[in-house]
């Protein structure tokens, strides 16, 4: 679904990329660790058209994008949720939702979108999220954990074919850290989606294969037991005591 080889980016004097190369199958969950200021983010930039590489190919669904604008990559298929929330605080989480639903369409749409097989979808991502009792809630209302989950439910909504999480835990505690590991599991199962992550117990938690990144390279790849075992990630990355 994504393959990336040897993606060379230079900011000035910096390289972040140096012959980045890492295959995404469809449907898998890949989550991507480092230390700071290695290229995760840029990453994702390069991916959504943000930014664009000085050579190399990215691959989404085998079309290389590298020359596509931000918008046409969007149109792909692409869903990227950032680390602050983008939903409407004045609204209910329903309504977020059927925004969300409606998102690659137009306003009449979005009128219409209860009787066009938007609300089953809804009503399936407010049973996923345990959201029901929220459902007529004020979204600004929600807990910090809440909002990001709704945002995760709205992202699905689009209906994307490669979904990136930049650090979806940022700034939750360790219960909604371990729920979030849980939900993105079983809701975006089958979706092929790329996680930014800081937090050992959250990927430990999603049990998905993690590729950890060192200086604009692939520095190893595997579950998170083969990583944590590793004495290279060890030193650089995860420390004394993974
Ligand atoms: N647009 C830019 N112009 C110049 N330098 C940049 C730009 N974007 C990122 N950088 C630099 O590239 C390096 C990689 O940044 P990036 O944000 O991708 O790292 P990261 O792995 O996501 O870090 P963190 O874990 O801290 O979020 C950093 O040194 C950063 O300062």
């Amino acid at each position: 679904m994504l393959q990336i080889e040897n993606l060379h980016k230079r900011f000035g004097g910096l390289t972040v990329m140096d012959g980045l190369n890492i295959n995404v199958a469809e449907g898998e969950t890949r989550c991507i660790i480092g230390p700071n200021g290695t290229g995760k983010t840029t990453l994702f930039n390069l991916i959504t058209g943000k930014i664009k590489p000085d050579s190399g190919a990215i691959k989404i669904g085998g079309r290389n994008v590298v020359s596509r604008r931000v918008y046409e990559i969007a149109r792909l298929g692409v869903s990227r949720k950032f680390q602050s929330p983008t939903i409407f605080g004045d609204l209910t989480v329903e309504d977020n939702l059927i925004i969300a639903a409606t998102g690659r369409r137009n306003f009449t749409d979005l009128i219409l979108s209860r009787r066009h097989g938007a609300e089953s979808r809804i009503e399936e991502i407010l049973e996923k999220l345990e959201f029901g009792e929220f459902r007529n809630d004020r979204s600004g209302d929600l807990s910090h954990g809440q909002r990001q989950w709704l945002e995760i439910g709205m992202v699905l909504l689009n209906e994307p074919d490669l979904i990136l999480l930049d650090e979806p835990t940022a700034g939750m505690t360790l219960a909604e850290t371990a729920r979030t590991a849980d939900l993105i599991r079983q809701v975006l199962h089958g979706k092929t989606t790329l996680v930014i992550e800081h937090d050992i117990a959250f990927v430990r938690r999603l049990e998905a294969p993690v590729t950890v990144l060192f200086r604009g390279k692939v520095m190893c790849e595997g579950s998170f037991e083969d990583i944590a075992e590793d004495e290279q990630v060890r030193r650089i990355y995860l420390g004394e005591n993974p």
